[in-house]
């Protein structure tokens, strides 16, 4: 008997609506499905500014040796920055290592959890969370709890269930916030609820890893959407944080990322960061440098820099901009539901409210993928194509 007979088939991953979308003959076709961002023509988009900065990376006739295990420095010393800002007192008690993107900063954060973490070994993820969180951390060799943070009734935050919830966890447990355009679902936190958030999980003794995959992608401004991130650090928290620069930078294909823990002091950053590496060196031994420089070479070049910031802002305007044409088609069609929620949601997702029977009818009937939670990545959403989307979930859903 073959030596895999016993490996039994899976389901199909996210990236699986891409398949479907592709076998779809219909010219017309929309897909929804996968969180890339997307041009106006429906097109990936690199942005200049990282063309311009590969330009000077190639243009340096660098070598290609080996990075350290944690990374290009000018790549994480830059990271950090952006993160928690120029003046924060986290930057001299940092611990930071690049990582395979946001997925391998989460991974990096789960198996140190999972290896040092004083209290219970379990992280508390929201309801719904990022497809991937679960696996992550479970296969991280955490277990891996829920929290209420979605209120399908009013497709917006379920704010005193997430409050209700923190109090209820265990003292000292570990919960995972998105830090801002929540994925699935596309609804944040208020700052005032925050604020309260924050002081919740701080009466617990609580510890927050944030996962920062979309930092100005969902505003358009990387200082507000790093809001939650600086104010738990402000008030004390030494969080730890996955950042990815996939979105933010369009660097999806290359994996640029970084995993940051904000430690009590310098001596502790060297333990921590003594075990970082230890953690890292059996994992993948050290990470691909290519978009690692470009992004250092945007982050520290202010030209490009300046250059960066307008292009995301002008990413996140285009979302914002779909958001509100969706919302206007459906009204035009004569709609009587309430769509607020499609252009009060922030990032790259709206969380339609649509059931998965609404949703498996805008594909087969359609030709609109997305997943079936009701999630559609907005980033899909073109001038041409939101008419025909608006008539085909006023068709489902009317
Ligand atoms: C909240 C969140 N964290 C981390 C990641 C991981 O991104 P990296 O590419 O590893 O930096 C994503 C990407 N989620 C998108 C992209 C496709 C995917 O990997 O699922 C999505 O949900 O469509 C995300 O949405």
């Amino acid at each position: 008997v073959s030596t895999w007979a016993n490996v039994p088939q899976g389901p199909p991953a996210i990236l699986g609506i891409t398949e479907a979308f592709k076998a779809d003959s219909f010219e017309k076709k929309i897909n929804l499905g996968v969180g890339a961002y997307r041009d106006d023509k429906g097109k990936p988009y690199v942005l200049p500014s990282v063309r311009k900065a590969e330009e000077k990376v190639i243009a340096s006739r660098l070598n290609k040796e080996y990075a350290g295990i944690t990374g290009v420095p000018e790549f994480t010393k830059a990271a950090a920055v952006l993160a928690y800002g120029k003046d924060s007192s986290a930057l001299d008690r940092l611990a930071i290592t690049q990582s395979i993107s946001g997925t391998g900063a989460l991974r990096i954060g789960g198996a140190f959890l999972a290896r040092f973490y004083p209290g219970s070994k379990t992280i508390y993820i929201p309801t719904p969370s990022w497809a991937n969180h679960a696996a992550v951390f479970k296969d991280s060799g955490l277990q891996v709890e829920k929290y209420a943070y979605y209120n399908k009734d009013t497709i917006g935050l379920d704010f005193e269930g997430m409050i209700a919830d923190i109090n209820k966890a265990p003292n000292g447990s570990i919960f995972l916030f998105h830090a801002c355009a929540h994925n699935p679902t596309g609804v944040d936190p208020t700052q005032e609820q925050w604020k309260e958030i924050e002081a919740a999980v701080k009466a617990k003794g609580h510890f927050a890893f944030f996962d920062m995959a979309y930092q100005g992608f969902a505003s358009g401004d990387i200082h507000r959407d790093a809001f939650a991130v600086r104010y738990f650090v402000e008030r004390g928290h030494n969080i730890c944080l996955a950042q990815s620069f996939a979105k933010n930078m369009g660097l999806y294909g290359e994996r640029t990322g970084a995993f940051s823990m904000v430690c009590a002091d310098a001596e502790e950053r060297k333990r921590v960061d003594s075990q970082i590496k230890i953690l890292v060196r059996p994992m993948y031994s050290n990470p691909p440098i290519h978009g690692a420089r470009i992004a250092a070479e945007i982050l520290n070049t202010p030209a490009l820099y300046d250059q960066w910031l307008v292009e995301v802002k002008e990413m996140a305007d285009r979302i914002i901009t779909m958001r509100a044409l969706l919302k206007e088609n459906l009204e035009k069609l004569g709609s009587k539901h309430d769509w607020s929620h499609i252009t009060s949601q922030i990032g790259m997702f709206a969380y339609t409210g649509l059931t998965p029977e609404q949703m498996d009818k805008l594909m087969k009937e359609h030709s609109v993928y997305a997943t079936r939670d009701g999630r559609i990545s907005v980033a899909g959403i073109t001038t041409d194509n939101v008419g025909r989307l608006a008539e085909a979930i006023f068709k489902v859903k009317g």
